[in-house]
């Protein structure tokens, strides 16, 4: 099965992501490839949505930040893009609020997830807004600075606005913020789409059962479980992760129960709720600087346990 590659575009009100989405779907279609696009917007009308060529799948969440009051319907819309139009990429445009690690969580549903692979989260920076951050509030500032320390590829827009040494502190205090992604520096958001390909977060390393994206910064993974497991050795297995985990959930089975949970954790609190029906075992992991493969064998190994104790 081919998964849908997902590009996440992020950043601050009016600071470029829709100058970029344009050009990244005019290079699509030169492409051929079939993609598909969705839309958040706070308000109740779309402003954005011209900018999408009607042959290009498009849905639109207005009314309501992903990452909060609407991440139901995003769920639902996703998976209508993923199961009826199959697209080769889906691109996710957020609001200018969103947060890296709620966009993740929302996007990434356990009912799907392993339909998909993240490719990385595009944020675009607005160079003189970013000059002039100290004129926002403390949240807002926040905000900027967890778009750029979680992306994968920053693009630092509207150049044409900043003088050469504006442009030189802008890269530098970038690029101290996060030295892992790469920085692209550019006027109304033109970026090579082959730098946007050259995101390979899953290629690393790839198992069968599973999907891993990067293991240096904010990364996501997917495990499939074939067998139950021992709720107390789960557990044991809960408390011994690092504290960079920020999220799991998905479902699993608890030995000796025929039928899933439904499993949350996040700030170190489990939750489970039992389902009367058979669903998907995939659990999705967020977290940052984790070595997934430590968690992945881990993971098989309680489910080896549970079989020998059968
Ligand atoms: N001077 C200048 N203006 C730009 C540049 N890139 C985008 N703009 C303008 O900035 C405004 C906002 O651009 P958008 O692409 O709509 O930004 P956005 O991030 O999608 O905005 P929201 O959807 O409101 O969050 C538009 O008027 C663009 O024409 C740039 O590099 N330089």
């Amino acid at each position: 099965m081919n998964k849908t590659e997902i590009y996440i575009l992020s950043g601050f009100l009016g600071s470029g992501k829709t100058t970029l989405l344009k050009q990244l779907l005019e290079d699509e279609k030169k492409q051929g490839r079939k993609v598909a696009v969705m839309m958040n917007e706070l308000g109740k009308v779309s402003i954005d949505s011209d900018s999408v060529d009607e042959d290009v799948p498009l849905k639109e969440l207005l009314d309501g930040c992903i990452c909060c009051t609407i991440s139901d319907k995003l769920e639902a819309q996703l998976q209508e893009l993923l199961t009826v139009e199959k697209p080769e990429a889906i691109y996710i445009e957020t609001t200018g609020a969103a947060h890296p690690v709620e966009v993740l969580d929302s996007i990434l549903s356990p009912l799907f997830a392993d339909r998909m692979i993240v490719k990385g989260i595009i944020s675009v920076v607005d160079g003189p807004r970013w000059l002039n951050r100290k004129s926002l509030s403390p949240q807002v500032q926040q905000l900027l600075i967890e778009q750029v320390r979680h992306a994968d590829l920053i693009v630092l827009n509207k150049a044409d606005a900043l003088t050469e040494a504006e442009q030189a502190l802008l890269t530098m205090e970038i690029q101290a913020l996060n030295s892992h992604a790469f920085n692209i520096l550019t006027s109304y958001s033109k970026v090579a789409m082959k730098q946007i390909r050259g995101l390979s977060p899953g290629e690393k390393r790839d198992p069968a059962h599973s999907h891993v994206f990067s293991d240096l910064k904010l990364s996501t993974y997917v495990y499939q479980f074939q067998n139950p497991v021992n709720q107390s050795d789960f557990e044991d297995f809960l408390r011994s992760l690092p504290d960079t985990v920020y999220r799991i959930k998905g479902y699993l089975k608890l030995h000796p129960s025929n039928y899933p949970f439904l499993f949350q954790f996040s700030y170190g609190m489990p939750l489970y709720m039992q389902e009367h029906i058979n669903m998907p075992l995939n659990i999705v992991f967020i977290g940052e600087n984790l070595d997934w493969g430590i968690i992945e064998q881990q993971l098989f190994a309680l489910e080896e346990k549970a079989a020998e104790s059968l």
